[in-house]
């Protein structure tokens, strides 16, 4: 569905051919490309399969027993499924923001250095701490408590100390699972201008169950839905495309049905 000549701009190639939960097939059939410096969003309706998929692209649901797939998730041309690869690894370059804000009980500096200890870095700091509030937009709102309690913070002040958290290991990517779905209007509007400016730099892909945002932040949207006639619920991809193209002139009929709101 997308061009050839933005292969070249693919960093992860996601292609789920049949994806289980134990017996359960979940999804089948989903090809996606993260395009380079793009927002994708996933969109469809509930148990579709948009944050397995989306899980399925830094390993996450590797934890999750009973949970396998066929097909491929490729990250720069390599096989992160590989057994020569390791998840955590996987995850330093592909990072993650989760529904509900989880900053650590731990003091805003140390939520972000959290990730750098680990990898046992050895620069400054202080330096990257800054960095990467400025860069989550939150650097003006604490730098004046940054041994504060993260959880003292408000909900988008902490989902933004969350994307703090994820880029201050430098990721390449950010894979958000509605990351907005616990904020309210204004706290949702900062983190999609936010989105906006962290694409300068990360490539992002965003589930959102909000099609006003998919549209308002992404610049290409999967819509995926359920397929019940095997008598099953598994979730497939029926269109990718460019954003504006997508809700303007759908390819494919349930498209232009959900997007009508015509069923949920
Ligand atoms: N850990 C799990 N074990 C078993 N089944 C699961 C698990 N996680 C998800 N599923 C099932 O897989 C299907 C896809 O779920 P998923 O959460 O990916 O859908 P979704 O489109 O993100 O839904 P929602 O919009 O409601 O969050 C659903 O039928 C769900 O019940």
């Amino acid at each position: 569905m997308i061009a050839n000549d933005e292969a070249g701009k693919t960093v992860i190639d996601c292609d789920v051919k049949e994806l289980y939960y134990g017996n359960f097939k979940a999804v089948r059939d989903t090809r996606i490309p993260i395009q380079q410096g793009e927002i994708t969003a996933f969109i469809g309706p509930s148990g579709c399969g948009k944050s397995t998929v989306l899980r399925c692209l830094n390993r996450m649901n590797d934890l999750i027993r009973g949970f396998r797939f066929e097909g491929h998730v490729q990250f720069r041309g390599q096989n992160i499924y590989s057994p020569t690869i390791d998840p955590v690894a996987v995850r330093r370059h592909i990072g993650m923001v989760f529904q509900q804000p989880n900053p650590f009980a731990m003091s805003i500096y140390k939520n972000i250095t959290y990730g750098l200890r680990i990898n046992g870095y050895r620069g400054n700091y202080d330096e990257v701490v800054e960095r990467a509030l400025r860069g989550a937009a939150l650097w003006d709102e604490v730098k004046d408590k940054l041994k504060q309690s993260g959880l003292s913070l408000s909900g988008g002040q902490q989902q933004r100390l969350c994307i703090a958290r994820a880029i201050a290991v430098e990721p390449e990517v950010l894979l958000m699972d509605e990351p907005c779905s616990a904020l309210d209007p204004i706290a949702t509007r900062k983190i999609e201008e936010l989105m906006k400016e962290l694409k300068k730099k990360y490539t992002i892909a965003i589930v959102t169950h909000n099609m006003q945002q998919a549209q308002r932040v992404a610049d290409k949207t999967a819509f995926l839905y359920v397929d019940t006639t095997q008598g099953g619920r598994t979730g497939y991809l029926v269109e990718h495309n460019e954003t504006k193209e997508l809700f303007e002139q759908p390819k494919q009929e349930y498209t232009r049905q959900y997007i009508r709101g015509e069923f949920s």
